[in-house]
């Protein structure tokens, strides 16, 4: 049975997009042709929106196996350096593609990571990225104790929407979607709505 693969991503690059909002409508979703960007990144740390909360939860209730790409890097040392102005590791963009090109290949997977422009544009079938208030966002990243330059940074970042514009420039527009997640009821549309996309999906790739 083909399964398909989904990205949750959020917030954490620094960048200067601009951008807008757009109304989830996980109806019509395509894909397109692969493409691959070699290039690397620094790996600014943890955002809070809330992308493992649900990828957990989603890949419990539909059987797609959760991938944290963090924690595949802390687990695989996949880094190339350190960013001193961060305090945190650079990762290795390459070798983190080319340790998931297998599992992405056989699809059913759900990857989880505050970026994804270097991930190959063939891997996914639907791209989500949550969205949580900047005072929300806010709250949840004090509580991490991030230092006063990662907190400015990742809610800039949240309020100029850089991630969702990293996802338009990556992916086809049909199929990026932005997620609210501000709140545990947000938590459970989001969780039935993506349910309902992979049953929609699997019926609609099963000959
Ligand atoms: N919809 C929601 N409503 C309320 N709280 C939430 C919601 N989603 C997540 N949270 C809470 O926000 C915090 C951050 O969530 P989570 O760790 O899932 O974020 P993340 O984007 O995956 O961050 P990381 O990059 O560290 O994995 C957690 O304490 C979680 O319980």
């Amino acid at each position: 049975m083909l399964l398909p693969n989904i990205l949750l991503t959020g917030q954490a690059r620094g960048g200067e997009a601009l951008g807008c909002g757009q109304a989830t409508d996980l109806s019509a979703v395509g894909r397109r042709a692969p493409e691959r960007v070699p290039c690397r990144s620094v790996f600014r740390g943890t955002p809070g929106v809330g992308k493992t909360t649900l990828g957990k939860e989603l890949a419990s209730r539909s059987g797609l196996k959760y991938i944290n790409v963090g924690d595949l890097a802390r687990e695989g040392q996949l880094y190339d350096g350190y960013d001193e102005e961060y305090d945190c590791p650079i990762l290795d963009e390459d070798r983190v593609v080319d340790e998931l090109e297998n599992q992405m290949s056989e699809g059913g997977v759900i990857v989880d990571y505050h970026g994804c422009d270097f991930f190959p544009e063939r891997w996914f079938h639907i791209v989500f990225v949550l969205r949580a208030d900047n005072s929300v966002l806010y709250k949840r990243l004090e509580t991490r104790g991030y230092n006063e330059k990662k907190l400015k940074d990742n809610i800039q970042c949240e309020i100029f929407q850089v991630l969702y514009e990293e996802a338009l420039a990556s992916y086809k527009e049909e199929i990026v979607h932005q997620l609210p997640s501000n709140k545990p009821e947000d938590l459970e549309d989001n969780i039935n709505q993506i349910l309902k996309w992979i049953e929609q999906w699997i019926k609609d790739h099963s000959s």
